[in-house]
């Protein structure tokens, strides 16, 4: 099982419908998939889970319960998934994380990242809109760091990878790391 988690508006459907071809609800608002959505490719199951922050028109009572039933959906199949792919706005995510460090919190993309890493769930981080940013290699490189790992990009090559879902840029590279995360997760389990 491959789950695609991230923030509302972060393009994870967009993402799937390129990677597989197969028709997922995408949007322009926050809060377009609202319940996870299995999908069966390649002998996989791809989980397209809801966004986690702000969703338009949505109270925060039940942006609160979203992120509970993401969290809850994750830890009870944490045996089955093989990978979980980290999507974030590559043009906004370094911008909200510094807003939420402000504010003394710890911020979600920050928060998800580290719970997947104490589950031990293989994750790539793909660092996606990058047809909106400006300085590619900086900001990866900031975002380790805010993500509490040691070194820069060049050391996690094999977990940090620029990509546009809208313009299919580095879709192939990904696609491979994909694949190479899932052989290893499932060389270390014993499979
Ligand atoms: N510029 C740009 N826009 C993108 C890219 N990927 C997705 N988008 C746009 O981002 C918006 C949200 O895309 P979705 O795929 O619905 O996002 P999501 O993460 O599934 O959103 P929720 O289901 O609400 O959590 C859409 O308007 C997409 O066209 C990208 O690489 N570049
Ligand atoms: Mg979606």
């Amino acid at each position: 099982m491959i789950v695609f988690v991230g923030r509302s508006n972060v393009g994870k459907s967009t993402l799937i419908f390129r990677l597989t071809g197969k028709y997922v609800k995408r949007g322009k608002r926050p809060g377009v998939t609202r319940k996870p959505i299995e999908l069966g490719w390649r002998g996989k199951t791809i989980v397209d889970m809801p966004g986690f922050g702000f969703m338009s028109g949505v109270p925060k009572h039940v942006q609160e319960k979203i992120k509970t039933e993401i969290v809850r959906f994750i830890e009870n199949n944490a045996d089955k998934i093989d990978l979980a792919v980290l999507v974030i706005d590559g043009k906004s995510a370094l911008e909200i994380i510094e807003r939420w460090e402000k504010r003394g919190e710890i911020p979600i993309d920050v928060e998800f990242f580290q719970f997947l890493q104490e589950l031990e769930i293989p994750t790539i981080v793909a660092v996606n809109k990058m047809d909106k940013m400006k300085n590619i290699r900086a900001t990866i490189n900031k975002l380790i760091e805010k993500f509490g790992l040691s070194g820069s990009w060049d050391d996690h090559k094999d977990t940090f990878i620029p990509i546009s879902a809208k313009f299919g840029t580095n879709l192939e590279e990904l696609r491979k790391l994909i694949e190479e995360k899932i052989k290893r997760s499932q060389e270390q389990r014993g499979l």
